[in-house]
């Protein structure tokens, strides 16, 4: 970090500061700063370097692509194809399968970072960022592992901590007096500690569906949540990806009638779901993921194991006992261990003092796509389009093209 002028904080100085390991430091940045070492924040940084400008990443976990690494399952792979999923000015080896192992996109990652020659410093937890109108930058405080505080000061504020940022954990009556292990999905690896097992997995979303498959090829007995209604399609119709085909045909056609062919196609490949539990939403596939961003289940073999009887499909839960859990239809079935399969949230309410780019409620831009991905005053976002790695993408080249535009200036 030879570019940064470090300037000693108040804390090592201050008399009252007896705890030194509190000491606090101010770091100028000439560059923008952007905060997450994931997909997003090392595809923007990989942008403005190929335009010639230097950035910072500060990410709170000690490797790039945490979320990755760190919180998901082994068997996880891409569910779109690689294609769809390349971050700018890299493709992904020509040996790469269709869908990648998470193993395999961690180690493209790994070459991206090294590709373009990116340094992001770990362990930086951004706890608040504020942009300072008195003197025209943005003040960024960060905590270290001992709680070390430094602040970083920048004309630009990246932010790229993902959708995902978060566990949502939901508060269902009994839970604590449960006997068994309670779990999110974040910290699921493999269904083999499992095996033997009654697990129930709460949610139906690609994580539940997959976790209840994973339990099920190690011979564990999942059963499935579904409180509402659920999206299943095959990944692939008429030998191509079903997203893919859903990309092409929203060329030529408005989102309503490609989601009719999807649901048609759906019928003839996978059948009638809703006979299973799986009660299709109102609106279709397509538009209800650009109205509330909810992703359609890409099914890569759950929905055969829930015919089969091998995992069994519950309505809501009303409540949850010592062994048990009771269903809002009134059925009640013993558990040996509960897996939270119910989602991800953003942080950026928590830390951004900002309001206007994001909204407080949900942590996301308040402006539908395409159009939330820049702010005032030198704030940008990236990766909170709900387009996976290719709206990451989108916006990581937008960013960059934008703060060229400056840094020439
Ligand atoms: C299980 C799973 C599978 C997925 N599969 C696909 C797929 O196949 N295709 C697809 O397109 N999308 C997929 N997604 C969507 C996913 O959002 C993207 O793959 C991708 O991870 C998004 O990258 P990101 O950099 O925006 O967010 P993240 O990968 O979440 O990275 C954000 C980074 O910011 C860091 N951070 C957060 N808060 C702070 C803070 N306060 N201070 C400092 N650092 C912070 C985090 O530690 C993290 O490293 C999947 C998501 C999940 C959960
Ligand atoms: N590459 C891949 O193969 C994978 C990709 N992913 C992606 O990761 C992201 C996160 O997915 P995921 O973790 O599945 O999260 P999602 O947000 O997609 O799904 C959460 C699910 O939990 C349900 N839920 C939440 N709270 C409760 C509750 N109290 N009781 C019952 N059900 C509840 C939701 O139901 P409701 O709809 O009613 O709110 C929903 O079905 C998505 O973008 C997904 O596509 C995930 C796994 C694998
Ligand atoms: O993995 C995700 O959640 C994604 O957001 C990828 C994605 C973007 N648009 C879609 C439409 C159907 C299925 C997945 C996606």
């Amino acid at each position: 970090m030879d570019y940064c002028k470090e300037v000693e904080g108040k804390g090592v100085h201050d008399p009252f500061n007896k705890n030194m390991t509190t000491s606090s430091r101010c770091v100028w940045v000439p560059y923008p700063v952007i905060i997450g070492a994931g997909p997003s924040g090392l595809a923007t940084a990989a942008c403005l370097k190929q335009r010639g400008i230097s950035s910072l990443i500060l990410e709170r976990e000690n490797c790039i692509a945490s979320l990755w690494k760190l919180k998901t399952y082994d068997r996880l792979r891409l569910h779109l194809p690689k294609h769809f999923c390349q971050l700018p000015f890299m493709p992904f080896p020509e040996s790469f399968p269709t869908y990648p192992t998470k193993k395999q996109f961690l180690s493209y990652l790994e070459s991206y970072k090294n590709h373009f020659g990116l340094d992001p410093v770990f362990n930086k937890t951004v706890v608040s960022a504020e942009f300072d109108h008195r003197c025209g930058f943005w003040r960024i405080k960060t905590l270290g592992l001992k709680h070390e505080e430094t602040e970083y000061v920048s004309r630009w504020l990246i932010v790229a901590t993902g959708e995902n940022a978060e566990e949502v954990v939901p508060k269902i009556e009994g839970m604590d007096d449960f006997s068994g292990p309670i779990l999110h999905t974040s910290s699921y690896k493999s269904g083999r500690l499992f095996r033997g097992k009654d697990v129930l997995v709460v949610g139906c979303g690609n994580s539940g569906m997959e976790v209840c498959l994973d339990l099920c090829n190690c011979e564990a007995r999942p059963s499935l949540v579904v409180r509402a209604s659920v999206h299943v399609l095959p990944q692939e119709m008429l030998g191509r990806s079903t997203f893919g085909l859903s990309m092409w045909l929203l060329k030529w056609f408005p989102v309503r009638i490609v989601d009719r062919l999807l649901l048609l196609l759906s019928r003839f490949t996978i059948g009638d779901t809703g006979k299973f539990g799986l009660h299709r939403p109102q609106l279709g596939p397509l538009e209800l993921k650009s109205r509330s961003g909810k992703t359609p289940v890409l099914d890569v073999g759950t929905l055969d194991k829930i015919k089969s009887g091998n995992i069994k499909v519950y309505p809501g839960i009303k409540r949850i006992t010592y062994n048990a859990a009771e269903f809002v239809d009134g059925t009640k079935e013993n558990f040996d261990a509960v897996i939270l399969a119910t989602g991800y949230k953003s942080n950026v309410p928590q830390w951004l003092k900002d309001r206007d780019l994001f909204s407080e409620k949900d942590g996301l831009p308040r402006e539908p796509f395409p159009n939330g991905w820049k702010g005032e005053c030198g704030l940008y976002a990236v990766g909170f389009t709900k387009r996976g790695l290719l709206g990451s993408s989108l916006d990581a080249k937008r960013i960059a093209e934008d703060i060229a535009l400056q840094w020439k200036a």
